[in-house]
């Protein structure tokens, strides 16, 4: 993962790889030349004109040198940020990518506010240690110079700099288990008071209808305060704990360097000159060991933050990595000439479901599913359609068996249909080119016109969250013609008259039928979709009870005869 996503940008990568081995070894030079004009002072052979010379150039050079490494430094920081945001927009995209190339089946196993949190904080973790491996790799490079100069003046003296480095490195692999236990935890519950707070938005009528907001703004404290403890168990660990005995250790060694370096002073084989930049080379060093530590305990950490994306995106981990994002093939248009559905089962856990569904719909027929209240309607519509995994069974295409069927193929509105807080154009087209005329055959098909004119904007009206602005009727129908724009070959309706009124309903099937060649699946417990059907699949107990014309079942089947009369008499309290 860390090379791919170096790979992804390598310019860029290359270019910060520059400006860190820059920025590292400018600093280089002033030490050499506080070296030389220190033993040049040290050993008295100057003259006063010849060391006002050397102090002038001396400042110079480090005037020049700091100002160097402080524009490499902001090129260095505009070009980590952005070599970070591109890593982490590159997990992103795929993450998001392979989520919406899920089959419908497979739903996203974790709550959509917990997926963001995966998406954006985990994301930013990986993307975060690559960034800070090349700031190591500079520091490492100039702790590998400072060592080569330091070795050429006193190579025992030397190897007790490289004790903190290797401490560092030994500390952070024993406590490596923590690490990575320590950030999933914090990771977690950061997740789970994003999932929280994304519940608590999507119910917010519910959370005031039970007057309901100060218990759930207390269990959003609790989910807050656990996600501060374990944040601050995190940090405490790794940044604090960890963190300053590597620094400890390592200023530790810098003072056992300075005096021996002091002692070789003292027998002379220091001059004032070497004991000077070790004083600073030394400095530097420690800095690389803490980098260097600092930087395996994230490597620790993004181990957990990769298993967090790995279990929340479908598909294998390396396409979390993936350059190109392979397009999501649209399955082509295929004129529907029968769809078969044989011994088809889905059982939930509890019991319920649907098991061994036999029927057919040809080309231009109305079939509808009935059945009582849990009878398995919805259930049976999505296992047809592939949004509910097929236990049992088969779904053919003109004799082909299929997996799933979306646009051009089928559309489908279901019970309480999801709208977005876009316009109504947006929620009917998502993304859809169409041109106005197909625009308004949409809505008129879906009997929306005189809604539209009611509406401030019209077609450009925003819907507030979840389409708040629309009633239950409204929505459906919103739906309705979203289902339309795409002219599928089959539509799909799971009780769409549910929250229309008689009259409303009666148009709706009215003007789908007056198009020609429709085809139209729906779960309907209504007498105006019974008088229009071909066939009608009666569903008990999820299993198919009697199949038929409505004459037929209602002369033969009890069943029929009682779902016929508790819709006669729904109908008549409804017009009183
Ligand atoms: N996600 C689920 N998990 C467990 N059981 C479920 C789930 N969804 C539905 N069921 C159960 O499966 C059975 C069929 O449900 P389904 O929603 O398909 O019935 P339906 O005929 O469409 O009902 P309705 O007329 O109320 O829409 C019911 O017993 C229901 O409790």
């Amino acid at each position: 993962m860390f090379w791919e996503v170096v790979r992804y940008t390598p310019g860029l990568f290359a270019l910060d790889l520059v400006l860190q081995l820059f920025r590292s070894g400018i600093p280089l030079i002033p030490g050499l030349i506080v070296r030389e004009v220190l033993n040049e002072l040290s050993d008295g052979s100057s003259v006063d004109g010849a060391v006002d010379t050397a102090v002038w150039l001396l400042l110079a050079f480090l005037v020049g040198a700091v100002l160097a490494r402080l524009t490499a430094l902001l090129f260095c920081v505009a070009v980590d940020e952005t070599c970070e945001a591109r890593g982490q927009g590159l997990l992103v995209r795929n993450g998001f990518s392979r989520i919406l190339a899920a089959p419908g089946a497979q739903r996203p196993r974790h709550a959509r506010g917990d997926l963001v949190s995966r998406l954006t904080g985990d994301s930013r973790s990986v993307s975060q240690v690559v960034v800070y491996t090349f700031m190591v790799i500079g520091a490492g490079f100039q702790a590998a110079l400072a060592l080569v100069v330091m070795f050429s003046i006193d190579p025992l003296v030397t190897l007790v700099v490289c004790v903190p480095m290797a401490a560092g490195g030994v500390l952070i692999t024993i406590a490596s288990v923590r690490i990575r236990k320590y950030h999933a935890q914090s990771r977690e519950a950061a997740g789970d008071v994003s999932a929280f707070l994304g519940e608590m938005y999507n119910s917010v009528r519910t959370i005031q209808l039970g007057n309901a907001q100060s218990r759930v703004l207390g269990r959003f404290r609790e989910l807050n305060e656990s996600r501060r403890r374990r944040t601050l168990k995190s940090r405490l660990f790794t940044d604090v704990f960890l963190g300053s005995v590597w620094t400890n250790t390592s200023t530790l060694a810098t003072g056992v360097v300075l005096v021996l370096a002091a002692q070789g002073f003292g027998s002379g084989r220091f001059t004032v000159g070497d004991l000077a930049l070790f004083v600073v080379y030394v400095g530097w060093t420690s800095d690389f060991t803490a980098l260097f530590s600092q930087n395996l305990a994230l490597f620790k950490q993004s181990a957990a933050s990769v298993k967090r994306l790995t279990d929340a995106v479908p598909g294998p981990p390396d396409e979390l990595v993936a350059h190109r994002v392979p397009d999501v093939p649209e399955p082509e248009r295929v004129a529907l000439s029968r769809l078969s559905v044989t011994g088809l089962t889905h059982r939930f856990d509890g019991g319920g479901g649907v098991s061994e569904v036999d029927f057919e719909v040809a080309r231009g027929e109305f079939v509808v599913i009935t059945g009582r209240v849990g009878a398995g309607k919805t259930t049976l519509l999505r296992t047809v359609l592939g949004l509910l995994p097929r236990q049992a069974g088969t779904v053919t295409w003109n004799g082909t068996e299929v997996d799933e069927l979306v646009p051009p193929l089928t559309a489908y509105t279901p019970q309480l249909p999801h709208l977005t807080s876009e316009t109504v154009r947006d929620n009917i087209l998502e993304g859809l080119p169409a041109d106005r005329r197909h625009l308004d055959l949409a809505v008129h098909s879906a009997v929306l016109e005189r809604d539209l004119s009611a509406l401030d904007d019209g077609l450009d009206t925003l819907l507030g969250p979840k389409g708040a602005k629309l009633s239950g009727g409204q929505a459906q129908r919103v739906a309705a013609a979203r289902m339309f724009a795409r002219d599928p070959e089959l539509l799909v309706f799971d009780d769409v008259s549910s929250a229309l009124d008689v009259d409303t309903e009666r148009q709706l099937w009215e003007r789908l039928f007056a198009r020609a060649g429709v085809t139209c699946l729906a779960v309907s417990h209504r007498r105006a979709a019974f008088e229009r059907a071909s066939r009608i699949v009666v569903l008990r107990a999820g299993r198919v009870h009697a199949v038929g014309t409505l004459a037929d079942l209602l002369a033969g089947d009890a069943e029929m005869r009682h779902l016929w009369q508790a819709d006669t008499r729904q109908s008549a309290m409804a017009q009183e």
